[in-house]
């Protein structure tokens, strides 16, 4: 706290109107007292993209086949993907993971930790063992210590599995303790009949799992994830604890990231501290979220592709706030007294 009030002072200093930058100027602020230092270093910048297949697919809830979650993951190997693009213009890295794509994946760039060949059918069974949320949690966090020590400042989440805006709005829904149609949306371009599908599916898990509930705090998120979640979402979860135990501010992508977030923000209370929020996707899931964690997104752009793009184009927006503060010009320099605040 005092260092984000010392950032802030120097904020103040800047010949600009008082507030100016406005959220910028306080996201500055929580990444310095994060990195416990009022000189700021996102000099060194990378995405943590993990992919994972959703046995929910079965169920027609996505326009999508499972197998194109690995061949984007195989192009993001490559360097192709729209992540790949964005983080090259932004001066990130891409870190693509298999944490639980459904078949062999092959090719260089990809880090393997695979933890299962994809969840199963929630609606048949849970989609994962305790066991396996629990690893896949602890993957997430592990990422983000060799991340710390590999001297990256600051990190991002993103995924790739066809399904996850299903099964993240799965996790939400059960969270926040709302229906489907509150959260779910039209994902990677799904049809008006495949939305009713998938408002239908996730509403039949809500109450197989009896999720249906008001107090909805008093369920552990790890069953939650367990029953409905992906081993991406699990793996996200991981990595926004892993940011506040190496203290590394996390930026956040998505609606499927957001939901990790919710998730390990229940698990870990005040985990949200350590998170920078980017853009508001547009499945209905985010705004939500946002609400509940108390985040305001800069960037209200009506995204919806994962892979952690929105998060990569704040990596940017950070970038150029940045330089007003490193490179100061105070109201000295321009022979102008300094604004008062009147509050
Ligand atoms: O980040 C988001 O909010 C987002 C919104 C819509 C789609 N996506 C991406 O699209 C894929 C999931 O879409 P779907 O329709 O198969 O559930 C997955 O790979 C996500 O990265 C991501
Ligand atoms: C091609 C494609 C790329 C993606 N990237 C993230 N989700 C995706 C979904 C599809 C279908």
């Amino acid at each position: 706290m005092e260092i984000e009030r010392r950032i802030k002072e120097i904020w103040d200093g800047i010949a600009k109107p008082l507030d100016g930058l406005g959220r910028f100027e306080t996201i500055i602020a929580r990444i310095g007292a994060i990195e416990g230092d009022t000189r700021i270093d996102i000099s060194s910048k990378a995405v943590i993209v993990l992919c994972a297949d959703n046995g929910i697919v079965e169920e027609g809830i996505s326009q999508s086949g499972q197998e194109v979650t690995a061949h984007v993951a195989e192009s993001m190997g490559r360097g192709e993907s729209s992540v790949c693009r964005m983080a090259k213009a932004a001066g990130a890295d891409v870190i693509a993971v298999d944490i639980g794509i459904n078949s062999k994946i092959s090719g260089e760039g990809i880090v393997h930790r695979k933890i299962a060949y994809g969840t199963k059918n929630f609606l048949k069974e849970p989609a994962m063992t305790k066991e396996e949320v629990l690893q896949a949690v602890t993957v997430g966090i592990e990422l983000v210590k060799d991340c710390k020590k590999r001297g990256y400042t600051l990190l991002a989440t993103g995924e790739m599995g066809i399904g996850n805006t299903t099964t993240s709005a799965a996790v939400t829904a059960a969270l926040l303790g709302c229906p489907a149609k509150d959260v779910a949306g039209r994902g990677a371009g799904l049809s008006k009949e495949g939305l009713s599908r998938k408002y239908e599916v996730i509403n039949s898990a809500l109450e197989k799992y009896q999720f249906q509930r008001t107090d909805t705090r008093s369920i552990n998120a790890l069953n939650i994830l367990a029953a409905v979640g992906g081993l991406d979402i699990a793996g996200l979860t991981g990595v926004f604890i892993g940011g506040g135990l190496y203290r590394v501010p996390i930026v956040m992508d998505g609606s499927i990231s957001a939901a990790a977030a919710l998730a390990a923000q229940r698990l870990v209370p005040g985990i949200k501290e350590f998170i920078i929020p980017s853009h508001v996707s547009k499945e209905p899931a985010a705004g939500k979220i946002m609400q509940e964690l108390g985040l305001h997104p800069v960037i209200d752009g009506e995204m919806a592709l994962g892979e952690g793009t929105g998060a990569v184009m704040m990596f940017s927006l950070l970038d150029i706030a940045l330089s007003v503060y490193e490179n100061r010009t105070g109201f000295q320099d321009i022979s102008v007294q300094q604004y008062v605040r009147f509050d």
